[in-house]
């Protein structure tokens, strides 16, 4: 298996640089997510190496993570080449040597300046690296120091975490398989079901994930899966199914009996489920494309659901490791808007619920108003639902972890990107 190396900068050659700076604008004009424009670039130029791709790659999520301390360095309106070579001289710490035959000599002086450039003060959004608004927001939340660590969890490249179907291998096995090929595999910390892995391999072409013995998942993301607690024979909807990230996990506790029905808007993502369906050797999914939340299609379940998962879309901001232009592509009204759906989308998903089974809202934002405030008001508006202590249901599945009534998972306090769930019981009379 090929494993990925850190580049380093004698492998950088002019025209590496001029690619990266290209990107980069690409990226800045956030008409597109930066891993489409990455994928894209990478396709269009096939001769790039695996380590000039992770040159491109690193550099530009860098410059994403830490875009507000980079422009207070190159100034507002540094051109991508400028940050690029800011990033290069001041976040990786090239010597002003590396930049000999790359930058020309009015650059090489620039780069000097800004080598020699102190950097203090500022305000708490730009010291996090936030754009105001998001920092603002947090703050209903968090005191000044908790949000600039928060921030520099974000800031951090996210680990690379695998979810072992059950229905395929045992952790232990997959570990001491995995050990003994040369990777550094650890078992996560909270989820039975989780290994980490060190470096970044690539796995793709590895036969343990092509014959569906282990997905990539998050460590944070199987917590989710677990809180459900699906069991064998059950009617599981999976209400925000996308590419199935937590169907996958779902149908497999289920091991592969009952029926798991998986419902989203888009079909492309949903298409992107049946290969995964197929590789984990799952049989009681059903993929099913809805046109909205109160599709006639969804309505047919209606009272007959033991558990439904609303794995809500939501501003994405817990993700911000991993996709670290969010933050910039985000707005204020955007998340407004994504609240109003979130409403909907979970009172639509409550009906599904039959007496006694039990609905968890989760998303991937630390914001309280797409989290808490919209349980919320669901609870307020449905008084045939009570919460469910998610500390004790995780701990029923061999999860040791407190979070309170409510999961609360952030990179800085876990090492797992920011997830929110509540678990929701209707009565059994309701
Ligand atoms: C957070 S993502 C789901 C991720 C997925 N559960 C996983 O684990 O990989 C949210 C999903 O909600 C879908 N969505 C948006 N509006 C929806 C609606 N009204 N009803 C159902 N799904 C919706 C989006 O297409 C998106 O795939």
């Amino acid at each position: 298996m090929q494993k990925q190396t850190k580049t380093n900068e004698a492998a950088v050659s002019r025209g590496l640089l001029i690619q990266a700076t290209q990107v980069l604008g690409a990226v800045l004009a956030f008409e597109h997510p930066a891993d489409a424009v990455l994928s894209r670039h990478f396709r269009d130029n096939r001769e790039l190496g695996h380590r000039d791709r992770g040159f491109i790659a690193e550099a530009v999520y860098g410059i994403l993570r830490r875009l507000r301390w980079l422009r207070r360095l190159a100034g507002d309106d540094a051109t991508p080449r400028q940050l690029l070579l800011a990033w290069l001289a001041r976040g990786e710490g090239w010597p002003m040597r590396q930049f000999e035959g790359l930058a020309s000599p009015t650059e090489r002086d620039w780069v000097a300046a800004v080598k020699a450039a102190p950097i203090d003060g500022g305000s708490l959004a730009e010291r996090a690296d936030l754009p105001d608004w998001l920092a603002e927001r947090l703050l209903a939340t968090h005191d000044e120091e908790a949000l600039l660590d928060l921030a520099r969890s974000l800031n951090q490249p996210a680990p690379l975490d695998l979810r072992v179907n059950l229905l395929k291998g045992n952790r232990d096995e997959v570990l001491a398989r995995l050990n003994a090929e040369g990777f550094k595999a650890e078992p996560g910390a909270w989820s039975p079901q989780a290994i980490r892995l060190g470096g970044k391999p690539a796995l793709q072409k590895h036969p343990l994930f092509l014959d569906g013995t282990v997905e990539v998942q998050d460590e944070g993301s199987q917590l989710l899966g677990l809180l459900v607690q699906p069991k064998r024979s059950e009617l599981v909807v999976d209400f925000c199914a996308g590419a199935g990230g937590k169907t996958l996990q779902l149908g497999a506790m289920m091991r592969s009996t009952g029926r798991l029905y998986a419902f989203d808007v888009a079909e492309k993502r949903l298409a992107k489920l049946k290969p995964r369906m197929a590789r984990a050797g799952l049989s009681n999914v059903h993929p099913v494309l809805i046109a909205h939340e109160n599709d006639a299609k969804v309505k047919r379940l209606a009272g007959k659901a033991d558990r439904v998962l609303v794995d809500a879309p939501c501003s994405g901001l817990g993700t911000l490791r991993r996709n670290p232009d969010l933050k910039w592509r985000q707005s204020a009204a955007g998340v407004d808007e994504m609240v109003a759906k979130q409403r909907a989308i979970l009172a639509s998903a409550a009906r599904l619920v039959r007496p006694g089974g039990r609905l968890v809202y989760a998303t991937c934002s630390l914001l309280a108003e797409e989290n808490d405030a919209v349980v919320d008001a669901f609870l307020a508006a449905h008084p045939g639902f009570r919460q469910v202590d998610a500390s004790a249901v995780l701990e029923k599945q061999g999860v040791a972890l407190q979070t309170g009534e409510r999961l609360r998972l952030s990179p800085r306090l876990h090492d797992t990107d920011g997830f929110f769930a509540a678990v929701l019981e209707r009565s059994a009379d309701a």
